[in-house]
């Protein structure tokens, strides 16, 4: 019976040309992915046969075999795993499940050398087999089910699924009809080595047998020979590891393909006893905002596979970290529902945090003490990434856990980085404090769409004259954080765009008070801001004379109990809010055109000039704010005027 040829989804498409193209030099890949997929079929049987032990059928012993046949040109990888029904055929391998895909093919560049990076990263799973083979085809049967299936392709038209003529054993077999080019890999050294690199930490026995074709052009067999350690790599004593088993391992289980930023693997014993290799990536994975991302750390309880997706065992905010966790005090059978919410796992979760904050916390003083060293490194360590590099792209995870995780707050504030007007690197929160001026009793922030545009805001002015270090915080997760966070070892959080803010009482030295300049005294000022109020009326809830500008003329602060200025819009855009709140006009008593002002204002003929004076002003603090002008023509007409005036004089 044939079927016709189903095409691949358009995403498979693109990933099998890219696959093909470009990872050719790396083509060994494919059998790490093959013996991977394995693995996991056999982990999810014997997962669901602690609950149905028929499951099992008369094949309780999972393992992997490998047939290399050079007679026929083909190579067989084979497990006895939980196998595929027609729709999983159909689901699995005739389009890419994972979330991230889309993103991930948006990202692709055209540029080989940066596309081929991007690819290392994503994993290119099953499809990879299409760099060796000109034909594959897949016979399974799922575990449970009679029927068996056959699912055949050449790579590049599509796929077909049949019924098989007759029933095959349960689970998995993929045979290579290997390329004219790809002959090595029946190569029984060949194999050997590839499992040695690549899948040395897979728990289950991989057995090989090698067919080499006699002079008589027979076939000549080998008895099958198990040919990696089958013990699950997290049961090794440490010192029995190599760094390169421990990053392959990583590659299988986070499905990653970059350098393990820092790992944790420990044993823990006493009142509860499990083991745990973890790892911290070093790239942000693609989907890491993407809210139906697997999760990345998987429960074991005595070497069985439970579950890769307990939410209960990692906080939101450690989405990135995958690994292994592997408890002794747990039921085999128990069920999601009762782990999601017991009391063993929410021990093993406070301690796993623990660990895996003091394991950053340690890189974090490594990446410090090496750049203060600034000591060329050795060439091994050449690839790893500074923490600050690190903290670029998994800080705003992290720092969700600032308002999640309140025991952790002191914790995850340390390891906290963030740009400020002291250089332009980053800055810890420590070396900050440090940096304090006498009298200063708050570390000063302000937020804002970018840390480049913030630097030159007309609130930080006083800060900057006064030599104040003021945080500079683009990250949209700042403002939701600071809320619940208040303070650092006692220095209360405050924001230079909001409520009113006086810097008089800190002492710098060399401190250039614009003394020589004239100031408007505070009379004149009173009238003054009466004055405008009176012309801009209901547009601002205040004006007031600023202590925090030094060189504008004007800027806009939200209120002391209001939302800061940037959360406002952030959230307006979001449509979490239908429209801004008015803001506070500051204005400076030191600037030349506010002190001309002044003078108007005492001019009575000159009354509507001076109107049409202050809602320029007001526009203008708008849009250094970066705030919408609720009328562009007017905004326009108004300056053309002044302008011409000006020109004329
Ligand atoms: N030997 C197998 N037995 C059972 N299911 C399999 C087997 N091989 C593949 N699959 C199914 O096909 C899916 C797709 O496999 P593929 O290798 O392309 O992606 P993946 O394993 O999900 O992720 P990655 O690309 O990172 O390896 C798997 O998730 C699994 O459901």
């Amino acid at each position: 019976m044939t079927e016709t040829v189903q095409p691949f989804e358009a995403d498979v498409s693109r990933v099998l040309d890219l696959v093909i193209n470009s990872l050719y030099k790396e083509r060994d890949i494919f059998l790490r992915e093959l013996i991977s997929n394995a693995s996991d079929a056999c982990d999810k049987l014997r997962y669901q046969s602690l609950s149905q032990p028929e499951l099992l059928e008369t094949d309780p012993d999972l393992k992997i075999r490998i047939l290399a046949d050079a007679a026929l040109g083909l190579l067989t990888v084979t497990d006895n795993g939980i196998g595929m029904n027609r729709e999983d055929l159909c689901e699995n391998l005739g389009t890419i499940a994972r979330s991230g895909t889309a993103r991930f093919l948006e990202q692709l560049s055209g540029d080989k050398d940066k596309d081929l990076k991007l690819i290392g990263q994503f994993g290119v799973g099953f499809y990879s087999v299409f760099m060796v083979a000109d034909k594959v085809v897949v016979q399974t049967r799922k575990a449970g089910e009679d029927k068996s299936w056959i699912w055949a392709s050449d790579g590049r038209s599509g796929y077909t699924v049949q019924e098989a003529p007759a029933t095959v054993p349960r689970g998995t077999s993929i045979t290579l009809h290997l390329k004219a080019d790809a002959k090595e890999y029946l190569d029984g050294w060949k194999i050997r080595q590839i499992v040695r690199t690549y899948s040395d930490h897979i728990g289950i026995p991989i057995l090989l047998e090698v067919r080499e074709k006699a002079g008589d052009g027979k076939a000549k067999a080998e008895e099958p020979q198990q040919i990696n350690e089958a013990s699950a790599i997290w049961t090794r004593p440490k010192s029995e590891i190599s760094e390169d088993q421990y990053r392959e391992f990583y590659h299988h289980v986070a499905h990653a393909f970059d350098e393990p930023f820092a790992r944790l693997h420990f044993t823990a014993e006493g009142v509860l006893s499990y083991t745990a290799l973890l790892f911290v990536p070093s790239t942000r994975p693609f989907d890491l905002f993407d809210p139906k991302r697997r999760h990345g750390v998987k429960l074991y309880v005595r070497r069985v596979f439970i579950t890769s997706d307990l939410e209960a065992l990692m906080p939101r905010y450690l989405r990135f970290v995958s690994g292994v966790v592997d408890s002794e005090d747990l039921q085999l059978n128990v069920s999601r529902e009762t782990l999601q919410h017991g009391a063993v796992i929410a021990k093993m979760k406070k301690a796993l945090v623990r660990r895996l904050l003091d394991e950053i916390a340690a890189k974090a003083k490594a990446s410090t003490a090496a750049s203060a060293d600034g000591e060329a490194k050795p060439d091994g360590e050449a690839k790893t990434k500074s923490y600050e590099d690190w903290w670029a792209e998994f800080g705003s995870v992290l720092k969700e856990g600032l308002y999640e995780d309140a025991e952790n707050r002191e914790k995850l504030l340390e390891l906290a980085r963030f740009r400020s007007t002291h250089g332009a690197g980053w800055t810890s929160l420590a070396d900050y404090v440090a940096r304090m001026k006498e009298g200063q009793d708050a570390i000063y922030y302000i937020s804002g769409e970018s840390h480049t545009a913030l630097r030159t805001s007309p609130q930080l002015e006083q800060a900057l004259a006064k030599g104040v270090e003021v945080l500079l915080l683009d990250d949209p997760v700042d403002d939701f954080w600071l809320p619940e966070v208040k303070d650092y070892q006692g220095k209360p959080f405050r924001s230079l765009t909001r409520g009113e803010v006086d810097l008089s009482a800190i002492k710098a030295e060399g401190e250039a008070e614009k003394e020589s300049e004239p100031k408007l005294d505070d009379e004149a000022l009173k009238r003054l801001i009466a004055r405008l109020k009176t012309a801009l009326g209901e547009e601002v809830t205040d004006i007031r004379s600023s202590k925090r500008l030094r060189d504008s003329a004007v800027c806009l602060v939200a209120d002391e109990h209001g939302l800061d200025l940037r959360l406002e819009r952030f959230l307006k855009q979001h449509s979490q809010i239908d429209r801004l709140s008015k803001r506070v006009l500051e204005i400076n008593g030191q600037h030349e055109l506010i002190r001309r002002m002044a003078e108007m204002a005492k001019d009575e003929t000159k009354g509507l000039q001076f109107d049409e004076l202050a809602r320029l002003l007001l526009d203008q603090a708008r849009i250094v704010e970066g705030e919408p002008i609720p009328d562009p023509g007017a905004f326009s007409r108004r300056m053309s005027t002044f302008l011409a005036k000006g020109l004329a004089a």
